[in-house]
């Protein structure tokens, strides 16, 4: 089954602290922007992909995606203060097609055999997100004191890509906007409609860069892979 893709990459990688968007950071040479991208690049199932980004990043955003033959993506939309809104933004551009996927530009270690698990399960129940069980205790704190630890057998951390069909994205993120709702992921606006959202296990290194400890990780995930 086919597919769009949107990827958010408007961020301000404040947590990174890098001085410069994260997605432009190196990874053996090569930026991490374009590291995710080849992934949806080279999917034979990738019909398109619709980049959010900073107005101020555009041009150099351009050349690369010239510089490494990144053919598919159909259109650069401006980034929005949160990362909602960034996908929002590129979300309202989409005028064809039945399923969307959003993905973290700033997760470049996503796999090809991940994302076609993710769209069978999407296209049967309309909505697909991919995670992992958790492996810490995941507690609730409030003023530097434990109120109350989460069961951690039901609990899973959630990556990207979370597969939708684009109606159905479409409604959520609509009435978000209506009740000004702002969550940190795609699947907590779908929920709010109601509607069921499955889960596919996916790669504890399917990793988010976020703040410069990743890096190291990233380097390591890397060479493994390599190796393979
Ligand atoms: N307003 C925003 C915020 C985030 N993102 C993108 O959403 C992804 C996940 O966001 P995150 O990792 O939090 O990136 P930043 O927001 O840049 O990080 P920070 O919160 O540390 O500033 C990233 O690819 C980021 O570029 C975006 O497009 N628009
Ligand atoms: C969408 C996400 O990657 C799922 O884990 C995460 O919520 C994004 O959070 P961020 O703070 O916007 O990076």
């Amino acid at each position: 089954m086919a597919y769009q893709v949107i990827l958010p990459a408007a961020g301000q990688g404040k947590r990174m602290g890098a001085g410069k968007n994260k997605l432009l950071l190196e990874l053996n040479g090569i930026p991490v922007l374009i590291h995710t991208l080849k992934v949806f690049e080279e999917d034979e199932l990738c019909e398109g992909m619709i980049l959010a980004v900073h107005p101020q990043d555009f041009e150099e955003f351009n050349v690369l995606l010239k510089k490494y033959n990144i053919n598919k993506v159909t259109g650069l939309v401006p980034g929005g203060k949160e990362r909602q809104y960034s996908i929002y933004n590129a979300l309202k551009t989409v005028t064809n097609g039945s399923i969307i996927l959003v993905h973290d530009a700033a997760r470049p270690f996503i796999r090809k055999e991940q994302i076609h698990r993710l769209i069978e399960t999407a296209q049967k129940t309309g909505a697909a997100i991919i995670g992992v069980p958790a492996k810490d205790t995941m507690k609730k704190v409030q003023v530097g004191t434990v109120v109350e630890t989460v069961e951690r057998s039901s609990l899973w951390a959630v990556q990207t890509p979370q597969a939708f069909r684009i109606s159905l994205l479409l409604e959520a993120y609509q009435k978000a906007e209506l009740e000004q709702f702002v969550g940190t992921d795609d699947s907590s606006l779908v929920e709010r409609l109601g509607h069921p959202v499955a889960i596919v296990e996916g790669d504890y290194d399917n990793i988010k860069l976020t703040t410069p400890e990743d890096l190291y990780f990233a380097e390591a995930i890397l060479k493994k892979r390599q190796k393979k």
